[in-house]
């Protein structure tokens, strides 16, 4: 009883947003959605198969680049300040 009230206080649940992520907008709205962390798969491989390893990193400099050039438009400086108020829905 101890034990499963315990459990149930320190449990915490992450989500992880996987499929689907092609740009650092994607990126940022699953963060503001409330993810922890998203999975790359495609891009990554698209990266690998054109260009080895720089052709990844050259992926993740753009994911990156476009994830904090939209953090900006929304005047956020860190990813910590993402959260669901940057979100408009129409
Ligand atoms: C070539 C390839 C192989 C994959 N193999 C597995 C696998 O063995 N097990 C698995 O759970 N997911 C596998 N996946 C799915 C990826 O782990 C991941 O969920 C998915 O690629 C992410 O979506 P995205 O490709 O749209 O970014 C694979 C994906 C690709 C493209």
């Amino acid at each position: 009883m101890f034990l499963t009230k315990i459990t149930k206080r320190l449990f915490i649940y992450l989500v992880f947003v996987d499929s689907g992520i092609r740009t650092g907008t994607d990126v940022l709205k699953a963060l503001a959605l409330g993810a922890r962390a998203v999975l790359i798969g495609r891009p990554i491989l698209y990266g690998l198969a054109c260009g080895g390893q720089d052709g990844v990193r050259r992926v993740l400099d753009i994911l990156k680049r476009e994830l904090v050039y939209d953090m900006a438009c929304c005047g956020l400086t860190s990813i910590d300040q993402i959260n669901k108020d940057i979100l408009y829905k129409h």
